[in-house]
Formats: C-alpha cells, structure tokens, sequence
C-alpha cells in the first residue's frame, strides 16, 4: 500500500501565553487546525478570544509560545499570506465607495483571481452599493462589505472575531455559507463565539476560554 503523506496542520499553536499589565488573559494554549476545518473558540466576555486572534494575527505579540502555518514558523511575510483577519471593527476607509474600499483592500492584500470585487459585493447581498461610501453604510453593511473584502482574499487561514455580530439571519447564514465553501476549498477557520449558539456547521474543535485564575 502506498504510504498517505501527511501535511502539517494549516495552524499550530504551541505553549501560546499572553500577559497584559502582569495579569494573564490566556495560555499557556496548544492547538492546530487542519485545512478543512473551523477551531471554534468559545469564552465570555473579556475570556481572551480577541486577544488570542489578533496576537496569532501578529497584532499583539505573546509573551511566550511558537505558531507555525504549514509547519513553517509564523514570520510576518507568511503571516501576511496565510490568514485574513476579520475583526470587530471594519477595516474601511469612510470616504472611499464599497467599491474602491474592496479594490483598496486587494491591491494591499492581492485577491483570488477567480473572484471579482463586483462580484463579491453580489455574493454578500450588496450589488446596488458599488458608489455607497463606507461612512453611509449600516453596521451590518459595513460588516457585509468587509465578508465581501474576506471573500476575496487568497488567504488559506481566516481569523474571524464574532462573524456573526450586527448580521441578520440571512447574514447569519451567508457567513455560514461562505465558511463552508472556503472549508470546501482547501481553508481553513477560526471563529470567536460566546455560545455554541452561532457557529457554522462545520467540521469543528473546539477551544474553551477562560480567564486564568
Ligand atoms: N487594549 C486593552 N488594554 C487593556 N486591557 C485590555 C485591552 N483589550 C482587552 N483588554 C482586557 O483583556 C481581557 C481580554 O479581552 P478580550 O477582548 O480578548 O476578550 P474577549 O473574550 O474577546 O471578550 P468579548 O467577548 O467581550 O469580546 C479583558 O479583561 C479586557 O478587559
């Protein structure tokens, strides 16, 4: 029988800690996700959950541990490449329309040459919006736009902080969806949620957060 080559997992994590003002908000914390599947990482409020994504983003730095993607460590340049990062608040530019936000955004990140951004402001229910400002849109548009800038994004490993938050059920749904396609494809996601509530039904882990005592 042929030997199954085996892969490194998309994200590992390994001893991750993160300090702040000498009280510990989380770790030390082993995990990996593998391509095609969702880490869900569940906590209430102030558990750590944003503070765990932004520093696997490279936004914060912990104060002790390794995170490698696909086996490699976790460098700025990879990091960059690998994972799309979807935070609370939009990364938009208020005086820039949806349109030119989405070209903005893919001329810094590059974007998936199957995908267009016209056609990704379809995909998340905002055809019609091409010449909006960003500062004009609802909460839920502006979250909408920024799942449209995701949608685009060649990055394998996407970082999602409350996908679902200012979404209604069909914005529910649609992030679900979007989760699922880009599991299909070959990604892989983390997502923060208070509850089991929301979550995309999905191949899940699942990692528990609370503050250490
Ligand atoms: N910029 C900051 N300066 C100081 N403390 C902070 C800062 N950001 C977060 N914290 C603290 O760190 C802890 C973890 O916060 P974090 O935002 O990671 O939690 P969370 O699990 O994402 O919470 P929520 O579910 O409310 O969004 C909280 O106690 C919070 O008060």
């Amino acid at each position: 029988m042929p030997d199954t080559p085996t892969h490194p997992p998309l994200l590992a994590a390994r001893g991750l800690r993160f300090t702040r003002n000498d009280e510990p908000v989380f770790g030390p914390l082993d995990f990996t996700v593998d391509r095609g599947e969702t880490l869900l990482v569940q906590g209430d409020n102030g558990a750590g959950k944003t503070t765990l994504l932004r520093a696997l983003a490279g936004l914060l730095r912990p104060d002790a541990g390794e995170i490698a993607i696909d086996g490699q460590l976790a460098r700025r340049a990879l990091r960059a490449q690998a994972m799309a990062y979807l935070g609370h608040l939009p990364a938009l530019k208020a005086d820039l329309s949806a349109l030119e936000n989405l070209r903005f955004l893919c001329g810094l990140h590059g974007r998936r040459p199957t995908q267009s951004a016209e056609g990704a402001l379809g995909i998340v229910g905002m055809a019609g919006y091409e010449d909006a400002l960003a500062r004009q849109l609802s909460a839920g548009q502006k979250k909408r736009l920024s799942l449209a800038r995701l949608w685009l994004s060649p990055a394998p490993l996407w970082l999602l902080d409350e996908p679902y938050a200012n979404l209604d059920l069909e914005g529910i749904e649609l992030v679900n969806r979007m989760v699922q396609a880009h599991l299909r494809d070959g990604g892989a996601a983390l997502v923060t949620t208070h509850g089991a509530y929301a979550a995309p039904p999905v191949r899940t882990r699942l990692l528990p957060l609370e503050r250490p005592a």
